[in-house]
């Protein structure tokens, strides 16, 4: 039965308006609101939105430019497309740290000028790296433009660096670094027994003086807020410079005369406690001496006196091995533990009963050890934060600092260490660190231009957009050109590929085995000793320095497309590679090794044995390139770098690296 009871209009409409959208009823409450207000006959207070700083997504204003039927509708005013200006603009962040930079300099530097160096003869001024225009060469900026959108890398002016090249020209011997005599002799001895000729490279010539100058400019008191004080650097060289024995050697040097200091210490302590049993044993002629049956424990089990952290267990290997070499020459005690040892071995080598003076491992473990053990933090008064950038990233960072506040109050010397400074790890410092000790080599963020760089696009035939097909035939030219050492025991070719996923890094190795090529994959998911022994293959190099022949010289003009390859061996659609291209391999690539890896085969592996790289995916950013790259060219080698570009690859970004390479230009 339908209700008879009648309803008037009025209240037809209010509540049909009730039932309407909520931003109706928004609107309808502010309108009563102001008319509440204009009767009070208050000013109207506008209320910013909850939501004014946030930023216009990407899709709305995609959204509104689209081309379609509604368009143009209701436009006053035409909406052509804006021209993008080129990102000269700083962001606002760099605008905030140069502002902070140069309130913090005394005065505005002309690109005539060099920065003043510290009283130690480092170049202290580095510390605040120079980021004004004025003091920035003219032809260092042109050359980049499409690197500027990505520009990641803390610049340094090329006055600096002229001015430390002619620093570098002084020294020519390990003797004129001020190390002690069984330090420099263990460098020729053991590290480098197959040298010719000894000549410091210039991160070790600028670093190894700076850290030994500090050792009686080291104060040991309290900074005036009761924060422990210690001495900070920054070592930054470009990669395969000798960074590894530029703060080991400083590090030994100091262990060796703290044990020296430490020796005539317990000799004083024996001599007291010597004395004192003495007494005793004449008041208590007739009683058991207590203190005999003590054990004697060594005063650094477990408590080293330098730590060396690196982020990954292979990296650990690669400087514990260095650390031992070391070892046999000038004595001290030392151990390498990474994520890879059982408990029972890292408490073997930890809590050695003979003591423990130079410990290598990796932020995460010593961290956790040192939730167990805080003693183990205790005593050290050297820590090595090697690969900086690297350890001081989102997934480092807490765990690296958390370590430099346990071990601050014993600690010496704090030294960071990187082959790339960026923009992140260079605020970082300044924030954290602002007296830290800067020294940088000339030729910080550049490849040596002993590496080519060549570039082969995918699209185009044979390839037709497949970057594994084009991928195995690089490696197929690599592989069957003329091997460049002149070394008769290196006749297996090594070559590196970096693609950017970790889970392509299997599927490729798989691909390129089925093509006929000795390829295996090294991510994290490889086991220990399975990396061990791919690794050893890569890093193992007997050719000494200079033992190469020039490399061909390119047929082709630098910026073709092109590397310069033999169209004959090159084309898998002739008759002679065929077989290796099709279904199964009917023929092996010979005297090839080929490792697909990652950011983990990137980061100070010393890849002596590498003469070729290929860049499978463009790297994400100029710091991947210089990594990447850097397992070139290592201690005056010659490299070859293939990088593979497709349509949607950024080859603007290719072009102005290759082109930074051949000029010899720090990337930014
Ligand atoms: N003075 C020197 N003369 C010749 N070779 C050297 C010298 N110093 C170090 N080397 C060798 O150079 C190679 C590279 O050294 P190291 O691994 O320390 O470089 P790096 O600067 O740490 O590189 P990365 O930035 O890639 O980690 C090593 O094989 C090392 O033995």
């Amino acid at each position: 039965m339908s209700s008879s009871v009648a309803v008037c209009p009025a209240c037809q409409f209010r509540a049909l308006i009730s039932a309407l959208s909520p931003s109706v009823r928004q609107w309808q409450a502010q309108r009563t609101m102001a008319s509440a207000m204009r009767q009070r006959k208050q000013p109207l207070r506008m209320t910013l939105s909850q939501d004014v700083s946030r930023r216009r997504t990407e899709k709305k204003a995609a959204d509104r430019d689209t081309a379609g039927p509604f368009a143009g509708m209701n436009q006053t005013v035409a909406r052509l497309p804006e021209r993008r200006a080129p990102r000269a603009m700083p962001s606002r962040a760099r605008m905030a740290l140069r502002t902070e930079i140069r309130k913090r300099s005394p005065q505005p530097r002309t690109s005539s000028e060099t920065s003043p160096s510290g009283s130690d003869g480092v170049e202290t001024e580095a510390s605040s790296p120079p980021k004004k225009k004025s003091s920035v060469s003219k032809d260092e900026r042109p050359l980049f433009h499409a690197l500027k959108m990505q520009q990641t890398l803390a610049p340094l002016s090329y006055s600096q660096r002229d001015k430390l090249k002619m620093k570098l020209d002084k020294i020519n011997s390990f003797e004129e670094l001020g190390l002690m005599p069984a330090v420099s002799s263990a460098v020729y001895t053991q590290v480098l027994p197959n040298l010719t000729e000894y000549v410091p490279t210039p991160a070790q010539k600028l670093a190894i003086p700076a850290l030994l100058s500090q050792k009686d400019a080291y104060q040991k008191q309290k900074k005036a807020d009761g924060q422990p004080n210690f001495d900070k650097f920054l070592i930054a060289a470009e990669t395969g410079s000798g960074k590894t024995l530029a703060y080991l050697l400083p590090i030994i040097h100091h262990v060796k005369e703290q044990e020296e200091r430490d020796r005539i210490e317990e000799a004083e302590l024996e001599a007291q406690e010597a004395k004192e049993k003495e007494d005793r044993e004449k008041r208590l002629v007739f009683e058991a001496d207590p203190s005999e049956d003590e054990p004697k424990i060594h005063p650094s089990m477990g408590r080293p006196r330098a730590l060396i952290l690196v982020p990954s267990s292979e990296l650990v290997a690669q400087v514990t091995k260095v650390v031992k070499l070391l070892g046999h020459s000038v004595k001290y005690k030392s151990a390498g533990i990474s994520a890879y040892n059982s408990p029972t071995v890292i408490r073997n080598r930890v809590f050695n009963p003979n003591g423990i003076d130079i410990l290598v491992s990796s932020p995460h473990l010593i961290g956790s050890i040192a939730k167990k053990e805080p003693n183990i933090l205790s005593r050290v008064q050297y820590l090595v934060m090697d690969e900086a950038d690297s350890l001081f990233d989102r997934s480092f960072s807490e765990t690296s600092c958390s370590i430099i506040d346990r071990a601050a109050p014993s600690l010496k010397q704090l030294i960071l260490c990187s082959a790339t400074v960026p923009n992140s790890l260079d605020r970082f410092i300044d924030r954290q660190f602002p007296e830290c000790k800067r020294i940088v080599t000339p030729k910080l963020h550049t490849i040596p231009r002993r590496v080519q760089l060549g570039a082969v696009d995918i699209d185009r035939e044979p390839y037709r957009g497949s970057r594994d097909l084009a991928c195995a035939d690089v490696i197929w030219t690599l592989g069957k050109a003329v091997h460049e050492d002149l070394n008769p025991r290196n006749t297996v070719k090594h070559i590196l590929v970096f693609v950017n996923e970790r889970e392509r890094a299997e599927e490729l190795a798989r691909f390129l085995a089925g093509k006929g090529i000795d390829a295996v994959a090294l991510t994290r998911d490889t086991t220990e000793q399975r990396q061990a022994e791919i690794l050893s293959t890569f890093t193992a190099s007997a050719a000494v320095p200079g033992s190469e022949k020039p490399a061909a010289k390119s047929k082709t003009k630098l910026f073709s497309d092109f590397v310069p390859f033999e169209s004959s061996t090159t084309d898998p659609s002739s008759s002679s590679s065929s077989s290796s291209f099709g279904g199964r391999p009917t023929r092996h690539l010979p005297d090839t090794k080929v490792l697909v890896t990652t950011d983990l085969g990137s980061r100070g592996v010393d890849t002596l044995a590498v003469r070729h790289v290929v860049l499978y995916d463009v790297p994400h950013t100029t710091i991947d390139f210089v990594h990447r790259l850097g397992r070139l060219g290592r201690m005056n080698r010659r490299g070859r770098a293939i990088v593979l570009m497709g349509r949607h690859d950024r080859k603007d970004v290719i072009r102005e690296v290759r082109e930074a390479m051949y000029k010899g230009q720090a990337l930014i």
